[in-house]
């Protein structure tokens, strides 16, 4: 990730009205602080990426990240598997994110297919893919519209393609979900941040950020087309789920990357 990050001190100061959280140039400017400190595992997310490649991804396919912010997953892969492995295209729609993942991706690893592209993944024309990565960003798209794209990204997987799916998640019994968001709290206060920003933070997520639980999000692949769903990851009320396309997990070949 680029140097040029500062520390997020946006909601550090009183403000007389919160307003909507969005992926602005302030967001921008110290995403890599922010996120780092407010998803539980995200560091050991973005390290899983390349060994499931490894597993499921066929070589040289096209690998898309979908709400790529400032390129962590083409960072993640890149540094994993070597550049004839894949080609990278990162979506999102902040132009602010856009640039900088340009700019860090480039430089970063200049040798490897790295695409970024500034586009609405609802509206997307996808080509086919061997692996899609959404990385806590379905949870932006408001609840109408997730079931639509996971269909058109089920449509666009190869056959034996993968999806992992990030997510801040909603535990379906209200105590065990208090107990968690009390938890992630103490996380966040343990990372640095006051209780006046992790309120305002809080605010200003609201209706923004809306998190589905973990059978929501299975159900919704099952109905998408994805013949298999598994959580593989989760810390407090984050989780991650991996997909597959016509069992591909059977076909995983534990000792190099399909060729197929
Ligand atoms: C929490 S960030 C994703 C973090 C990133 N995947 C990572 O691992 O570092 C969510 C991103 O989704 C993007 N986003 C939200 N709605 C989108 C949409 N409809 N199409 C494309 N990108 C979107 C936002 O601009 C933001 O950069
Ligand atoms: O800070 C929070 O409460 C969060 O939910 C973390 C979260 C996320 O899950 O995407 C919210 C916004 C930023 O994109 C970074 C992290």
């Amino acid at each position: 990730m680029s140097d040029a990050s500062y520390r997020d001190a946006i909601f550090s100061t009183p403000l007389d009205r919160v307003a909507r959280f969005s992926f602005d140039e302030q967001v921008v400017a110290c995403f890599p602080d922010m996120i780092r400190r407010s998803v539980p595992g995200y560091g050991q997310i973005l390290g899983m990426l390349g060994l499931i490649a490894r597993r499921h991804l066929r070589h040289g396919a096209r690998v898309y990240d979908l709400g790529c912010s400032l390129g962590a997953g083409g960072l993640s892969l890149a540094g994993q598997l070597p550049p004839e492995a894949f080609r990278y295209v990162g979506v999102d729609l902040s132009p602010a994110m856009v640039t900088r993942a340009r700019e860090t991706l480039d430089t970063e690893c200049p040798d490897h297919a790295i695409q970024v592209m500034e586009g609405d993944i609802r509206t997307l024309d996808y080509e086919p893919a061997g692996m899609i990565v959404l990385n806590f960003t379905l949870q932006f798209l408001p609840p109408a519209d997730r079931e639509a794209v996971m269909g058109r990204l089920f449509a666009a997987l190869e056959p034996g393609g993968v999806l992992v799916l990030s997510e801040k998640i909603r535990a379906e019994d209200e105590e065990e979900n208090a107990w968690l968001v009390e938890r992630y709290h103490d996380f966040k206060r343990a990372n640095g941040y006051s209780d006046m920003e992790i309120s305002q933070k809080r605010t200003a997520l609201e209706n923004v950020l809306v998190p589905d639980t973990l059978a929501e999000h299975h159900a919704r692949l099952g109905r998408s087309g994805f013949s298999r769903a598994h959580t593989w990851f989760q810390l407090l009320n984050f989780a991650s789920l991996v997909a597959f396309k016509d069992e591909a997990f059977k076909d995983a070949d534990p000792s190099a990357p399909r060729e197929d």
